[in-house]
């Protein structure tokens, strides 16, 4: 695994896989995230002991690996400042961005670099983490190994080999923890509207969503049968399941993942100036 990794960016997303980073055991010291301002980094380096630096060129100067971690409406700025830089180290490149592609990366830093694009989503600071990567044709395998291992460290890998499957990786893994924080809403306002204490309701759902997280990951069945055994005959659940078919809440899924994916396509076209 490569010795120093720099994140630019000390956000929700790059705190999130720091965090799992040094759960999993990777030295602070061979973390250094950056912000433009101190005070946003203070918290990052109180909570984790990294290397923290405000000055982008500076923090990828010995870098091995370096994770773009900017919101993409910013990442031209970011890449072009630093370009001077980055072509003199050539670390590889991660760049965690939605919707922008890897040679749109590559050229804002100048070009000629091993970039690879990663989807991550924010379980990563759990070690639940899931992640898309796609790898330019610059990134030899040893590179490839170490994105592997970097975002391994915080959950699950997926290589796709379409670089325009990581749309839709976006709308099944990136967005989607999202999707599961609604319903845990939406599950405690309707425990509590059937009665339960706020709380309880919460934990209650909380709880069930990891069981049948851990059940669907490590049954032999597939989501349609363990949903079937919970579903008696003129029962609870049937009459549940029957409600949520009836309100079309598949359709509402594959529109709300269709709308996310074309989101990121979008994104992608109106930064890249395509
Ligand atoms: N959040 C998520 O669930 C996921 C996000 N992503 C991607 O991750 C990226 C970051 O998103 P997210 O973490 O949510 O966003 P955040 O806004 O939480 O983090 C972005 C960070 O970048 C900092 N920043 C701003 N300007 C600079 C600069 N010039 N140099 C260095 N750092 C700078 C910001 O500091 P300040 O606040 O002080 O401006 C902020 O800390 C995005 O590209 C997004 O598409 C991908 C998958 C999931
Ligand atoms: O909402 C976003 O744009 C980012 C990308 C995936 C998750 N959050």
């Amino acid at each position: 695994m490569a010795t120093q990794i720099t994140f630019i960016g000390a956000g929700n997303m790059a705190g999130a896989i720091i965090g799992g980073l040094i759960d999993s055991g990777m030295a602070p010291t061979s973390i250094t995230a950056t912000s433009p301002s101190d005070a946003a980094l203070e918290p990052v380096n109180e909570r984790f002991g990294i290397n923290t630096q405000t000055d982008n060129s500076t923090a990828v100067a010995n870098a091995d690996v370096v994770v773009l971690a900017v919101k993409p409406q910013i990442m031209r700025d970011v890449c072009e400042n630093m370009r001077d830089s980055i072509q003199h180290q050539r670390p590889l490149i991660i760049s965690i961005a939605a919707g922008l592609d890897a040679t749109t990366i590559d050229t804002w830093l100048g070009g000629g670099l091993a970039v690879v694009r990663c989807m991550p989503n924010t379980p990563s600071l759990v070690g639940c983490g899931a992640s898309g990567l796609y790898a330019n044709a610059a990134v030899s395998e040893q590179q490839r190994q170490t994105a592997t291992q970097l975002m391994e460290a915080v959950g699950l890998v997926e290589w796709v080999e379409e670089e325009r499957l990581l749309d839709a990786v976006t709308a099944v893994s990136g967005s989607a923890p999202a999707y599961f924080f609604l319903m845990f809403e939406a599950m405690e306002a309707a425990g509590v509207k059937l009665g339960l204490p706020a709380a309880t309701a919460r934990r209650l759902a909380i709880q069930t969503a990891l069981g049948a997280a851990r059940m669907a990951q490590q049954s032999e069945h597939d989501p349609a049968t363990l949903k079937k055994n919970v579903m008696s005959p003129g029962g609870t659940t049937e009459r549940a399941i029957e409600h949520m078919e009836n309100a079309q809440l598949r359709k509402t899924i594959q529109d709300a993942m269709d709308a996310c994916a074309h989101r990121a396509q979008e994104m992608g076209k109106e930064l890249a100036g395509k």
